[in-house]
């Protein structure tokens, strides 16, 4: 390319969706022109008071849901189905009793050509990689909430995506544990050492919001929109007993109004 003549095809996005408007078949509006935009190495949250929409935008960026007009893209392509390359995780963990760690992990490569060999291996790296290490043989039993998150986390992993969609990662687990999880998983998930680019996650839990986020999404009024876009510039690790944090909580929760219905 020249210098100074901008391509307008070539996109620095990892996933974007743009001019979003979706209703459910009856009749519901839920989006009125959403735009978003996850640009590599960006953590970005979407938060927005109950019944918003949150849940329904990630299956729409998964290409589970089809919007009514607008599009979602992946890396510059349109995404119109379900992909391999976008993982979702959901707030209900999701491991099967009748397998081990390492089997269940070894789910999310049934539909690659591989051997059970390999299978195996890069099992056991994804775990390793989220902090489970020699635990493969267990049991979701035998675990804790904590541990089964970490283990749907690793599938995520095994399936080598470029986008983890997470909707209330952290909901059903307890606090002590999920501040645990919370502090390894921004590491775990930006090592560099996977082909993951961005996350996408949405959640109701501020603090947490404010922990791991680069960048936060608010929707919010009937049909929804972004009504704004926060970019956190505060140093990690972040604490949330500092001044700076709690102006910022301060600031998010402001946004947080009930929804106005626009018709
Ligand atoms: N299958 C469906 N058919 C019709 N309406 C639906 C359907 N699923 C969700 N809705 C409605 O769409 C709106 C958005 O739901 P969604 O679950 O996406 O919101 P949310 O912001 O994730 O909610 P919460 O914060 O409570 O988890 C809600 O008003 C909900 O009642």
């Amino acid at each position: 390319m020249e210098m100074g003549i901008k391509d307008e095809n070539v996109t620095n996005s990892i996933l974007e969706a743009e001019g979003i408007y979706f209703s459910y078949d009856n009749g519901y509006d839920v989006f009125e022109n959403i735009n978003i935009e996850a640009e590599p190495g960006k953590f970005i949250a979407i938060i927005g008071p109950s019944g918003i929409g949150k849940s329904t935008l990630l299956r729409i960026l998964g290409g589970f849901l089809k919007p009514d007009k607008g599009i979602v893209r992946l890396m510059g392509k349109p995404l119109y189905e379900p992909t391999p390359e976008v993982a979702l995780i959901h707030q209900s963990i999701v491991t099967f009793p009748w397998m081990d760690a390492k089997e269940n992990v070894m789910l999310s490569m049934k539909t690659k050509n591989m051997t059970k060999d390999e299978m195996e291996e890069k099992a056991t790296v994804s775990l390793s990689r989220v902090g489970l290490d020699g635990f493969e043989d267990l049991y979701p039993k035998e675990m804790s909430g904590g541990m089964r998150q970490r283990v749907a986390i690793a599938r995520a992993f095994a399936a080598d995506p470029y986008v983890f969609l997470m909707d209330e990662p952290f909901a059903h687990l307890d606090e002590l544990t999920a501040e645990g999880l919370r502090q390894d998983i921004y590491n775990i998930l930006f090592s560099g050492e996977t082909p993951l680019k961005s996350v996408i996650m949405v959640s109701h839990n501020l603090t947490e919001v404010l922990e791991l986020a680069d960048e936060i999404y608010i929707l919010n009024n009937i049909p929804a929109t972004v009504i704004s876009k926060v970019q956190v510039t505060m140093q990690r690790p972040r604490s949330p007993r500092s001044d700076e944090f709690n102006a910022n909580l301060d600031m998010l929760y402001s946004y947080l109004t009930p929804p106005r219905k626009k018709k």
